[in-house]
Order: C-alpha cells, then structure tokens, then sequence
C-alpha cells in the first residue's frame, strides 16, 4: 500500500499542532484506584501536545498554536514545548484568571487505566480564532486537529478557521478525532462539530468508537471500517486509519489500498498515550515518504514503547529508540 500523499514542500516547517495544552499527574503508586494514590509526577499532557513532542523528537521541525493559563503550570508548559525544540510564537497567555486542565491517571492494573479530568475554565479552550496565526500553517507541511478543542468556543472557531488556512495554503490537515467526554455536552453536538473538520481533512485518524460518534448521523450501524472509509473518501480525505487497540489498526487508501498493521510485545504499565505516540510515529513515517505500511509499523512500536512507561509526553521515542525497539523485537 504506497504512502501517495504529496506533502508541500520547501516549507520551512514540518508540523503544526493545535488544541489542548494541558498538565498530566500520573499516578505513582500504581496497580491500585486512585483513592489509595498519594503521589503523582507532573508531565505536560495533551493529546495533540503529546503528538508534536513526539513529532519533535522524531526529528520534525515543529510548532504549536494553543493558550495555556498565566500561572506556574503555563509557564511549565511552555518551557518544556521550547526545550524540545518546538516553537511557541503560537501559543497564547490566557490574562482572564483561566487555569491549566488537569489530567489525573489512574493505573489499576497495566490494562486497566483511567484518566479523571480537571477541565473547568481551562485555558485551552479560549484560544481565539484571531489568535491562530495563519503563517504558522502556511509555513507548515501539516496541521494536526485535535477533535477536543472543538468541545467549546471559541476554541471551535478557532480550529475551524485553522482548517481554512490549511485549505487555502495546500496544508494537509490530519485530523486525530480524539473523543474525550468530559468536554462535550451532547453525542450529537460531538457528531455535528466532528463532521466539520473531517470534511476537510486529508488523513484522519481514531479508534472504531471515535469513528461511530463522528458518524452518529450517517448510518454506519455495523460500525464497519470499510464503510466508514468510504465515507470519507467521498469528501477531503486520502488516508483512513482505524486504531483497534491490542489488535492493532488498518488503513485505507482512496486508491483503494488497506493495510492491517500488527501490534508490536510491550510491558504494559498503563495503556494511555498509545494513540498519540502511534499518531507521531505513523505520521513520521508518511513524511519520510515511507508506505503506509511501514509507517504504521512505526506508529505501533511507537506506541508499545509509550505504553510501557509511566509518562506519555516525557516517553515519546527518538527515531534511534524506535528503530531499535523495532530491531529488538524482530530478534525476540
Ligand atoms: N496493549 C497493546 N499492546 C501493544 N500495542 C498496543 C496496545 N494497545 C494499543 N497499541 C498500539 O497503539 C495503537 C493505538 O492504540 P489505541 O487503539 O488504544 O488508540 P487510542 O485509544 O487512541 O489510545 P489512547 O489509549 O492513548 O487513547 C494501536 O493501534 C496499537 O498499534
Ligand atoms: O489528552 C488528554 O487530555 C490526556 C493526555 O494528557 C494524556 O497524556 C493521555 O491520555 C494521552 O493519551
């Protein structure tokens, strides 16, 4: 299955994220519920935050468009995007007394995670439509669209005048439809705002149930992956990738190409962070030119090095710990 996706090129930048910047504290007494944690250890958080560190440390030049609090976790933030190498001329103070949301993870047991969210009056999502700095996306080969910050406005409009941008300077916009429930008030109102970005994105990603609350409204009641493909080739998109867990994912091509890409062994210590790190490696890999299959390769062993490490955004892969994750397990 060839990757024939035409990235921009002679862009001065390869990546930029836009949505949630927010804190995870990760629980440190682990394999047991969250009553019983006394300690936690801090990690920036946020999926698509999680996605550009790791898009960043995979050698891409990268940026972020997002607003954190005016508060000692905002400054945090933005530190730790600058010390890896990501620029933040995007990412805006909130002066209104808005608070950094909060991720707190629960690990009962390796395959038993949760995550309890702090996300009132977070920052996140008063970023501005005339804060999204068009240069940013025109100067980049592809926007990443987190589904959540379209939960509210006007971070909505933002992202939808984001997705303009990206149309209008040939951007490809790979949306990770990424379904959080906490933010959104109805099934339906998620539904309506998804259909809104992926009508206009060229790759998008989620798992089947992110897929079946985006296409609420279209029928698709066997939740059938071929279906749901289709669907999307009838609009913007070239690439549909369905994330399946421990059973790994396929993808399909408009051409009509699919591949089922296989999970790589890993030492579980939470499963969460597995689809931003498979996000980062799999896009890594479509921008090097590599095929589709390679590049979920990538994203799968990605993912299995995340999911065996306390952190997701301290634990997102260079490309030599991938490669040799990669090498290790073809060995085992
Ligand atoms: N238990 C596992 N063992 C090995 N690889 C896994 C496991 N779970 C997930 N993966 C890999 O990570 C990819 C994405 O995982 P998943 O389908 O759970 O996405 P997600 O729900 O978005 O992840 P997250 O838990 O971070 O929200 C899978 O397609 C697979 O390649
Ligand atoms: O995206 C979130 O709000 C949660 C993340 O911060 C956390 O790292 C995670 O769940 C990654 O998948």
């Amino acid at each position: 299955m060839e990757n024939t996706l035409a990235f921009p090129a002679g862009r001065p930048r390869d990546f930029v994220a836009i949505g949630r910047l927010c804190i995870d504290l990760n629980a440190n007494e682990i394999n047991r519920p969250m009553e019983e944690t006394m300690t936690f250890t801090k990690y920036v958080g946020g999926s698509p935050a999680n996605i550009c560190i790791g898009m960043s440390r995979l050698g891409h030049r990268a940026a972020f468009i997002g607003k954190i609090a005016d508060d000692q976790m905002g400054r945090f933030i933005r530190s730790y995007l600058h010390d890896n190498g990501i620029d933040t001329a995007g990412v805006t103070t909130d002066r209104t007394g808005a608070v950094t949301g909060l991720a707190f993870t629960e690990i009962k047991s390796p395959e038993d995670c949760s995550i309890l969210m702090y996300r009132d009056n977070a920052a996140d999502l008063l970023l501005a439509p005339e804060e999204v700095d068009e240069g940013l996306i025109a100067e980049s080969k592809a926007l990443l669209v987190s589904g959540t910050a379209l939960a509210k406005s006007p971070s909505r409009e933002a992202v939808l005048l984001a997705l303009r941008y990206a149309r209008k300077h040939g951007t490809k916009v790979v949306f990770d439809i990424d379904y959080r429930p906490y933010t959104w008030t109805s099934p339906e109102e998620t539904a309506v705002y998804y259909h809104l970005a992926a009508e206009k994105s060229d790759i998008i990603i989620g798992t089947r149930e992110e897929f079946d609350m985006l296409e609420r409204f279209d029928g698709n009641a066997a939740h059938s992956d071929e279906v749901t493909a289709a669907q999307w080739f009838g609009c913007h998109a070239e690439l549909v990738i369905i994330k399946h867990g421990k059973d790994g994912s396929i993808a399909y091509a408009r051409d009509g190409g699919s591949h089922r890409g296989a999970i790589f062994p890993a030492k579980i210590v939470k499963t969460f962070g597995a689809g931003d790190s498979y996000a980062a490696g799999f896009l890594h890999g479509l921008m090097q030119g590599w095929s589709v299959a390679r590049s979920m390769e990538y994203g799968s062993a990605a993912a299995s090095i995340v999911i065996s490490s306390h952190s997701c955004s301290d634990a997102m892969p260079t490309a030599e710990q991938v490669d040799a994750y990669i090498e290790t397990s073809q060995h085992a």
